[in-house]
């Protein structure tokens, strides 16, 4: 029988954690913050806070912040008493309403022209950094902050500055500004349109040198003339509106933008060969990406009409520069205007820049009064959000979960990492986990549940108790893949309620040894099922017992031989030890027979009292489990 035992003690995964493991599961993004200003954490506050502030958005008064939550530490050893601020670098210039937003809720330490050196020293202080495009947020950068960094702002649309590889294997989320400075770029690149049609820079240069050169400067007009807006997006359609406004024929080619978009503006989309073939003007407006870098070059301007005059309001690095330069000089392109460039700022010699028929801006399209105010409140507000432990509408490297879906998912959140927690504890030593498969149990039809969050809290759950890696929404899939587990899920469907979203969760860990034998279930695996009752997580099974206590404080598993006086001795060497029950479950399948008992304690054994109980020469084995 002894040999069957197996001692008990706090599971090694985990155990030297003590301090922390109460909290750092909390909350997602949260994870790995500073405990801003909370003084104390439970769980159950502790997640929903930050569902509620998705739907109350900012409550900024001081008080309203110390009690919002979800604010975990961000050092380990730290505890939720710590009382502080979280430390926002703003590295560029940021609109003063978005400053003031930033300080109700930040420290806020604005360091603008810092050298990359000088960020990478600074921001293992910082706990969020908001930049413009002048940054480059590299991989150094998010190594350099030592886990501290979770949310990089960019305040502004493209991101091409943002290794986002490298933050979403750190786990640090990345919000932009996608909206407000949409109006601005579109009139930035109208702006250009018109004044590289009719040379107003070069004229207004020239009259400033003292010359009248009214021939010289003759323009082309923009009546009736063919406009490829390449890049259908926010901004291109924008400009498509304001070029058919001034009497052009708008074509436009976007691989991805819908089809009833374009023709509720009357925008023709066309596939990129023809854009260029029709084309008197071409006005770019796609992301810089891996399939978009470069995609003007030598190739692309022989397939386009001669003299043809190219906007480029995007980013310099759409185009190849030197095929533009060889293009100009050939006349295959007439003109063009630039307010971007690969690289920024340009050389003074750029052969671009000083280009008689190239037109150039220093990356003006943002930059009115209107759009970086807008820009500053729309990052200053998804950074705090982030802060706070929400989840961002404005994610650029998370799934984005709406509000009311969190709202009604968050007890079952709390239950898929619960189960994960417990699941891995059960592992056997030295077993990899290869291969989980989660079981969701739902009246509801399969389009009507958003696992992703589930699925994640599960990998949080068994990845967190044997590593240091921080999971969280951000980088929960990359941390599964690069430990090389694959989770496999499948949606079963239930008589429960229709009303709730899930009625059961089951996790199951395949082709592993268990601590416990009782949890392998008759398929071999080990299986742990949940439901939430009440808005509390409950275990309902391990391995093939039925059971029901509420996952809160830690738990006892024993499988012992059915037969009386169990409970009570075991409940009183657990008295003895001052160590409170708070749930008691026991499951058996034949009478006097195997039983196993499952009992919830909200303090954690001594290591005697857990001897004392594996001693009872009626319990097989049994395993202590934190949560
Ligand atoms: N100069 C500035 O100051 C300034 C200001 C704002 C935006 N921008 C830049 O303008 C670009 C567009 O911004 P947005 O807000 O409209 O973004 P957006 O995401 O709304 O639109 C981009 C569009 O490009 C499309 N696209 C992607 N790949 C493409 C391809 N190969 N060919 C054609 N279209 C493709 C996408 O489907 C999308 O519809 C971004 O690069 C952004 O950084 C520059
Ligand atoms: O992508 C953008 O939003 C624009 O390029 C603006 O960049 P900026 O914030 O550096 O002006």
């Amino acid at each position: 029988m002894a040999a069957l035992r197996i001692a008990a003690a706090a599971v090694a995964a985990g155990a030297d954690r003590n301090s922390v493991a109460p909290v750092r599961s909390l909350s997602f993004f949260a994870s790995g913050f500073s405990s801003y200003g909370v003084k104390s954490l439970s769980f159950r506050s502790a997640f929903l806070p930050s569902v509620a502030c998705l739907r109350g958005k900012f409550d900024m008064a001081g008080a309203g912040l110390r009690n919002r939550g979800p604010l975990v530490p961000a050092v380990r050893s730290q505890t939720a008493e710590v009382i502080g601020k979280p430390t926002v670098l703003v590295a560029e210039k940021l609109g003063d309403a978005g400053l003031q937003l930033l300080k109700q809720f930040a420290n806020v330490d604005c360091s603008y022209n810092l050298t990359h050196e000088e960020l990478c020293a600074k921001i293992s202080l910082c706990d969020a950094l908001i930049v413009r495009s002048g940054t480059k947020v590299t991989r150094e950068v998010f190594e350099a902050s030592n886990g501290r960094l979770k949310v990089v702002g960019r305040a502004g649309v493209g991101i091409d500055n943002v290794d986002l590889q490298a933050a979403t294997e750190l786990g640090c989320l990345v919000v932009n500004a996608p909206t407000a400075n949409t109006v601005a770029a579109a009139e930035h690149g109208i702006a250009l349109l018109a004044a590289m049609a009719r040379n107003v820079p070069q004229a207004d240069a020239s009259l400033k040198a003292g010359k009248w050169q009214r021939n010289k400067y003759t323009g082309v007009s923009l009546v009736d003339k063919t406009i490829a807006v390449l890049g259908f997006g926010k901004v291109g359609s924008e400009v498509a509106r304001r070029a058919k406004g001034l009497g052009m024929d708008v074509i436009a080619h976007d691989p991805y933008a819908p089809a009833d978009r374009a023709r509720a503006l009357g925008v023709e989309l066309v596939s990129f060969d023809e854009a260029l073939a029709r084309a008197d003007f071409i006005s770019l407006h796609m992301p810089l990406t891996p399939a978009t870098k470069k995609i003007f070059n030598d190739e692309t301007f022989g397939k386009v009409k001669k003299g043809v005059r190219i906007i480029n309001v995007a980013r310099g690095g759409v185009i190849d520069e030197e095929a533009l330069v060889r293009a100009l000089d050939s006349g295959i392109v007439a003109q063009a205007a630039l307010d971007v460039f690969t690289e920024e700022p340009p050389e003074k010699s750029n052969k671009l820049v000083q280009h008689e028929n190239v037109i150039v801006t220093p990356h003006l399209g943002a930059s009115t009064v209107e759009a970086q105010e807008g820009v500053a409140v729309e990052i200053a507000e998804a950074v705090v959000g982030a802060l706070q432990g929400e989840l961002a509408a404005t994610a650029v490297n998370a799934p984005m979960v709406p509000a009311e879906v969190l709202t009604e998912l968050a007890p079952y959140v709390n239950l898929a990492e619960r189960l994960g927690r417990l699941a891995i504890q059960l592992v056997s030593g030295g077993s990899g986990v290869k291969d989980v498969k989660v079981t969701y149990s739902s009246a509801r039809s399969t389009d009507d549940l958003d696992t992703r969050l589930l699925r994640a809290m599960i990998i949080k759950g068994i990845v967190e108790p044997v590593s240091d890696t921080f999971i969280n929404l951000v980088n929960a899939n990359f941390v599964a893949k690069q430990r090389g587990m694959r989770i496999s899920e499948e949606r079963q469907p239930s008589d429960g309620a229709i009303d709730v979203p899930l009625d059961r969760i089951q996790v199951k860990i395949a082709h592993v040894g268990s601590k416990f034998a009782s949890a392998i279930s008759d398929s071999g695996e080990i299986t742990l099922e949940g439901k939430v009752k009440d808005g509390v997580p409950h275990l309902t099974k391990v391995g093939t017992f039925s059971v029901d206590i509420s996952l809160e404080g830690s738990i006892i598993l024993c499988r012992q031989v059915d037969q009386p006086g169990m409970i009570g001795k075991v409940g009183s060497f657990l008295g003895e030890d001052n160590v409170n029950i708070s749930f008691m479950s026991v499951s058996r399948l034949t009478p006097r027979q195997k039983a196993v008992m499952a009992i919830g304690v909200d303090d954690e054994p001594s290591k005697s009292v857990l001897q004392r109980i594996g001693d009872i020469s009626a319990i097989e084995e049994f395993v202590f489990l934190k949560l």
